[in-house]
């Protein structure tokens, strides 16, 4: 069976007064059905732009410039604005952090939630008000046969992000990509509404592409993490490899000198020095300022992404191609524990 998505080679650019730039260069990831894939990295690594791509929802001024992005086999780059619109909340959903961007707040909350399923799957309206109903219970909200009357803004924020899932659930997508979620609610209400996503994924068998800062996040609910760096992938494995076994500076950085997947109070740490703007032209690897252990080739070129050993694992750094200990270099140096700042 063929993946569910398939990214090959993209790359983004934006045209801003100055200049064209590239925001994310040569992304490669692919997406079974059933399977989280969590991308994380700090501010300004192309998490968001690379998502919204996906959903063809990228700003005015950009565009992806190279690149496919397939969905169940059909490419989606090169799509029309109508074309893309029967795709969007029918096959492909997307949740943000901020629930108002996706509820309009004119409308009660049923009616939005019955859009989709009457545009997309032609339910009748007394269908689509039966569905609803449902969506909210399975979304955990109480009363749902009341709620369907009341406007977003009668909701709290928790109650709010739940009928998003549910708008963006409705009509069963094979891809839900979510952009922070949670990242606004307090803890408590963030872990139930994980809970939610990831029974309803079982359930519906979706593949999910979330974007995340937040690594206590990345360790509860992804099948595999893409750290993304500056518009590059840098790596990419599974979860408990990446957590355990973590190959890249960058990545070590993140999580910390001791990382540990069952931690769930982990946070992404503090690297020192910050990101390059898109506009910065650096030379060899865009990590190497930063990297505690950048050798004079890091400074040179640009180190491919190699496998590293498995299908769907790979690392963006000369220490992987020159040392093939490179883990034990990096453990032996001390790595990012002597710099680390929470
Ligand atoms: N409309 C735009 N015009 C010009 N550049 C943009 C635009 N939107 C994003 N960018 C640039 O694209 C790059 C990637 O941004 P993106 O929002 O994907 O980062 P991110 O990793 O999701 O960060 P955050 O966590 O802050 O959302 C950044 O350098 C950003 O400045």
């Amino acid at each position: 069976m063929g993946n569910l998505l398939e990214v090959n080679d993209l790359t983004i650019k934006f045209r801003t007064a100055k200049a064209t730039s590239t925001a994310v260069r040569n992304v490669s990831f692919s997406l079974e059905a059933g399977e989280t894939l969590c991308i994380v990295g700090e501010s300004g690594s192309g998490k968001s732009i690379t998502s919204l791509s996906l959903m063809g929802l990228l700003p005015e001024n950009g565009e992806v410039s190279n690149g496919s992005i397939r969905l169940n086999g059909e490419e989606l780059v090169g799509k029309t604005e109508e074309e893309l619109r029967k795709i969007r909340g029918n096959e492909i959903s997307m949740i943000f952090q901020e629930p108002m961007t996706a509820l309009n707040p004119v409308f009660t909350v049923g009616y939005q939630i019955q859009e989709p399923l009457r545009i997309h799957k032609r339910m009748s309206k007394q269908e689509a008000t039966v569905k609803s109903v449902e969506l909210l219970k399975q979304v955990g909200i109480p009363n749902p046969k009341e709620k369907i009357h009341q406007y977003p803004h009668e909701l709290s924020g928790g109650m709010r992000q739940r009928v998003m899932i549910a708008m963006a659930l409705a009509c069963e997508p094979s891809l839900l990509i979510a952009d922070e979620p949670t990242t606004a609610l307090d803890v408590t209400i963030q872990a139930q509404i994980l809970d939610i996503m990831d029974d309803l994924k079982e359930e519906f068998g979706m593949g999910v592409v979330f974007v995340t800062h937040d690594m206590g996040v990345v360790a509860e609910i992804a099948d595999r993490v893409m750290v993304m760096y500056a518009g590059d992938v840098i790596e990419v494995n599974d979860v408990q490899t990446l957590f355990e076994d973590p190959k890249h500076p960058y990545t070590k950085g993140l999580l910390g000198a001791v990382p540990n997947v069952d931690d769930e109070t982990q946070e992404m740490k503090v690297i020192p020095g910050s990101m390059p703007s898109m506009e910065d032209d650096i030379p060899g690897c865009r990590f190497h300022p930063r990297c505690p252990m950048a050798m004079d080739i890091c400074k040179e070129k640009k180190p491919a992404l190699i496998d590293v050993g498995k299908e769907n694992a790979a690392v963006r750094c000369w220490l992987q191609e020159v040392d093939t200990n490179a883990d034990t270099t990096i453990a032996a140096s001390g790595g990012f524990e002597n710099v680390l700042s929470d």
